[in-house]
């Protein structure tokens, strides 16, 4: 009998770390088995956000960088089936998102980019691996981007309620499920990329833990005001965006002319952060009226409490939790997402969304490379 296990691999904007989980697939069944973070290298991450942010980019910077991931997620991968002391002939297929150095839907000629060379995880790990989920999509006239949805709808559809998951990672996403209505979801907007950014040029640290430092500062609604103005929230979907747009010099620029507490600009930046995505809700989503409402909320923003606090502030008449509630982990669910990729994409199922991504044709998402 075909083994039913898939590893998942992501490494998101917030360039935070390497998320691998173990899931366990078949026609009826996801279950996430276990999860591990492995923390980047901070020189690596350095060299990654000067390629990201355009800094510096030499062909051999960029070949020498696609290797040197390539190699990191395999030997975290290797690290992991030793941890969990894992039978690495019974994993069926790894599904490795890479690392988006790139992400341009909307120009003439539409690209995304994803780096972290699949070739040597499969060589490295002597599993067969499955890459560059995007770019079919794109193709096909799609954005190739936000993925998740389809798996969200896998295992979050129920037909008695209107559920919104939210993805608060480097960018923010929301997947709508609501009965009757087409499956849709986007890119909000930043999630935590502008916070970090911010507190690692102020006080030199990765990130506001816990919003300690935001909650000392208040909102300034002048700031607000300027960073709501920005054309992106106003884009109709299907639309998603990255670092390219949303980074410290975005910030920067904005705040030309005001003079404000670096504190007040953090708890601004937490404000946008959710009027983003709740203006996105109210106004851009027609939900069914009858049904309640659910708010379920994934990614390293689940775990700041004033990102929560807000959100249930904002949204008075909706259950707003985290995933974890409904028992799938909100820290793994983009590397379980990408397990799920893998196992459709070895089972030819079609994965992308075509009213989520734009695109005009159901297909099954990613490259294989065979062990
Ligand atoms: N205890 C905490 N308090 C506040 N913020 C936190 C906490 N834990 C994690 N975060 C935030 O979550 C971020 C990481 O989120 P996550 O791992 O979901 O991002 P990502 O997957 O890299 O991004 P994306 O989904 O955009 O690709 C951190 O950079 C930090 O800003
Ligand atoms: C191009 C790219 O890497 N996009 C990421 C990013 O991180 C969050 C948001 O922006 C989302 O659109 C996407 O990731 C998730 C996994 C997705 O495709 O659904």
């Amino acid at each position: 009998m075909q083994s039913t296990l898939y590893i998942g691999v992501m490494s998101g904007t917030s360039l935070d770390g390497i998320d691998i989980a173990l899931v366990d697939i078949s026609v009826d069944n996801i279950t996430f088995i276990s999860g591990e973070c492995y923390p980047l290298p901070s020189s690596l991450k350095a060299n990654l956000l000067q390629l990201c942010q355009q800094q510096q980019c030499t062909l051999l910077k960029l070949g020498e960088l696609d290797h040197q991931l390539g190699q990191l997620y395999a030997h975290c991968i290797n690290k992991f089936i030793q941890t969990h002391h894992l039978d690495r002939t019974q994993i069926n297929a790894i599904g490795c998102h890479g690392q988006t150095i790139f992400h341009s839907p909307n120009g003439c000629y539409p690209f995304t980019m994803q780096i972290g060379d699949a070739n040597i995880i499969a060589a490295k790990t002597a599993i067969t691996t499955i890459a560059d989920f995007r770019r079919k999509d794109m193709a096909y006239g799609g954005q190739g981007a936000p993925l998740v949805p389809a798996f969200h709808q896998a295992i979050f559809s129920d037909p008695n309620k209107n559920r919104i998951i939210l993805n608060i990672g480097g960018i923010s996403n929301i997947t709508v499920l609501s009965p009757n209505h087409p499956l849709i979801g986007f890119d909000t907007g930043p999630g935590n990329v502008l916070l970090d950014s911010w507190i690692a040029k102020q006080l030199a640290l990765p990130y506001d833990k816990d919003a300690k430092w935001a909650k000392t500062g208040s909102v300034n609604q002048p700031l607000l005001q300027h960073l709501l103005n920005d054309e992106y929230f106003r884009l109709p979907y299907p639309k998603s965006t990255g670092r390219e747009r949303f980074n410290l010099n975005w910030l920067l620029d904005k705040l030309t002319g005001f003079s404000l507490a670096p504190q007040d600009i953090q708890a601004t930046l937490i404000e946008l952060t959710v009027i983003v995505t709740t203006t996105a809700i109210i106004n851009q989503i027609s939900l069914n009226k009858q049904l309640p409402n659910e708010l379920l909320i994934c990614g390293g923003g689940a775990k700041n409490p004033l990102l929560m606090a807000r959100f249930a502030a904002w949204l008075p008449n909706w259950s707003v939790k985290t995933t974890d509630e409904l028992g799938t982990s909100s820290d793994y669910m983009e590397a379980i997402a990408f397990a799920w990729l893998a196992y459709c994409r070895i089972h030819n199922l079609s994965s992308n969304i075509p009213t989520v991504t734009g695109a005009t044709k159901a297909i099954s998402l990613g490259v294989i490379y065979p062990k």
